[in-house]
């Protein structure tokens, strides 16, 4: 039997030990993410969490706007519409809770592991810094144009966006101060239901640019009930990356954006046993972070619907087509189950915008927003670059000296990483191996090693 969130929902009275029958929703009653994690506690009256549409009403006591969607049919997200309308502070009171508190369904007892615990754990003295991936001094310059008709407009910081109360901590666990450029401009469109087409680096801060309105929406929306067909996932939204890497990566960010909030992750990609992705896929799935490649496997073999699909997101759009995955992507998007666009939110990121990227943009998107945004920080404001001449004998020790002057000169404590690039496979063994005995612990990667050996 499949598992979706609506199992879920039923079997929380068991898992959190509550026997009023009441408690439960009734058998195959949908219950958004949003209210997913909450405990059946004071917070919540009892006969209303029977009734998800009652509960949500409580819930959404400031809400001002039309009755939520409860039909079967498709509709068009709209946030910004629910923004204006002070949908804030019910929001908010749903939020939190987590994922973690619900001990239901398939995932009954499996606790939602902490994807900050290792970070939490760091010496506190570096707890209050900012995450330290891109360069925030560059920002100021960085040249941004958008077109399209009512572009939103950028905002300056995360607090003058509501995306509730659960993602706002942790944006702050993720020590996100303020959003990056892409982020400026591509929340409020996004969050307003409008299309977008992004052309933005890689590194520029594109996986909370779609990840936060697509789990703030999911969070927020009432959807309707997914269809209970034995062991097919229907998942919400759909999130296509290029490689396994990417895609690992996107799984492990969203996975951070989405703790506590009750919207499910997982990811699915080529190169891997299907078993354990076809398990999670079963235990319930809001977001599919997957490869082209693989999301067809999936669909062919009916494990997975698009039909209930409400975002869709390209990351690195231009890669996909290099890599020659334009035919299983039209696939997944035009001839499979996928509500067509205006139906569903789409977000196209992409490094460039060829007309390859253009023909896919008219043909994905619906009245969408252009945005481009310039790089952050190049390569040549960021790194020194600087080329010695050594004697072919000599390079092994001075590759030492190099070394042993980055142990010494570590930031914040933090031992540097370093990248050599050796002509050939036996070199980089032979390096490996005289990097070890002489006390930096290093490792070789090339064709002859199994990608697990790399990892
Ligand atoms: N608002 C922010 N404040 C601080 N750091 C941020 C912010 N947004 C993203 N980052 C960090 O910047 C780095 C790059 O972000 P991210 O991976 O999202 O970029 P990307 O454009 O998606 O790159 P890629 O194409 O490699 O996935 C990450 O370490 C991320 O945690």
């Amino acid at each position: 039997m499949r598992t979706s969130w609506a199992d879920s929902a039923d079997n929380s009275a068991i898992g959190s030990g509550i026997t009023n029958a009441s408690a439960c929703p009734s058998r195959g009653a949908y219950v958004p993410p949003h209210l997913r994690n909450r405990a059946l506690s004071s917070e919540v009256p009892l006969a209303a969490a029977s009734h998800p549409a009652v509960a949500l009403g409580n819930d959404r006591v400031n809400h001002s706007g039309p009755a939520p969607h409860q039909g079967g049919g498709y509709f068009k997200p709209d946030h910004g519409r629910q923004q204006q309308q002070g949908y804030g502070s019910g929001f908010q009171s749903g939020g939190g809770g987590g994922w973690n508190g619900r001990g239901v369904g398939r995932d009954r007892g499996r606790r939602e592991a902490n994807p900050f615990e290792n970070v939490e754990a760091e010496d506190q003295s570096f707890s209050e810094q900012e995450n330290t991936g891109i360069n925030f001094e560059a920002y100021d310059d960085i040249p941004v144009e958008t077109s399209g008709e009512n572009v939103p407009l950028p905002v300056n910081s995360f607090a003058e966006i509501d995306l509730g109360v659960a993602l706002n901590q942790n944006i702050q666990r993720c020590k996100y101060v303020k959003p990056t450029p892409v982020q400026r401009y591509a929340i409020p469109i996004s969050l307003a239901g409008r299309d977008l087409m992004a052309c933005a680096q890689t590194g520029s801060g594109k996986t909370a640019a779609f990840c936060f309105p697509i789990i703030s929406g999911i969070m927020r929306e009432q959807y309707a009930q997914r269809p209970r067909v034995a062991r097919t996932a229907y998942p919400l939204a759909l999130i296509l990356s290029p490689t396994r890497e990417l895609s690992c990566q996107i799984h492990d960010e969203a996975k951070k954006f989405s703790y506590q909030t009750g919207v499910k992750v997982v990811v699915a990609y080529g190169g891997a046993p299907i078993t354990q992705q076809l398990r999670e896929l079963e235990r319930g799935v809001d977001i599919l972070v997957a490869t082209p490649g693989r999301l067809v496997d999936l669909l062919e073999r009916a494990r997975l619907s698009l039909q209930m699909i409400r975002y869709l997101a390209l990351d690195e759009a231009d890669r996909m087509l290099d890599m020659g995955f334009e035919p299983q992507i039209r696939k997944i998007v035009e001839q499979m189950d996928m509500p067509p666009p205006g139906m569903r939110q789409t977000l196209l990121f992409s490094a460039t915008f060829p007309k390859e990227i253009q023909a896919l943009a008219s043909d994905f998107l619906s009245r969408y927003v252009f945005l481009a945004v310039g790089r952050v920080g190049s390569s040549t404001d960021l790194i020194a670059q600087r080329v010695e001449y050594v004697l072919e004998s000599d390079k092994r020790s001075h590759l030492m000296d190099l070394l042993h002057a980055q142990r010494e000169t570590g930031v914040n404590g933090k031992q540097g990483l370093t990248l050599v690039f050796v002509e050939t496979k036996k070199g980089a063994d032979a390096l490996e191996h005289c990097l070890c005995v002489n006390g930096f612990p290093a490792a070789s990667i090339h064709g002859d090693r199994t990608q697990q050996i790399c990892v």
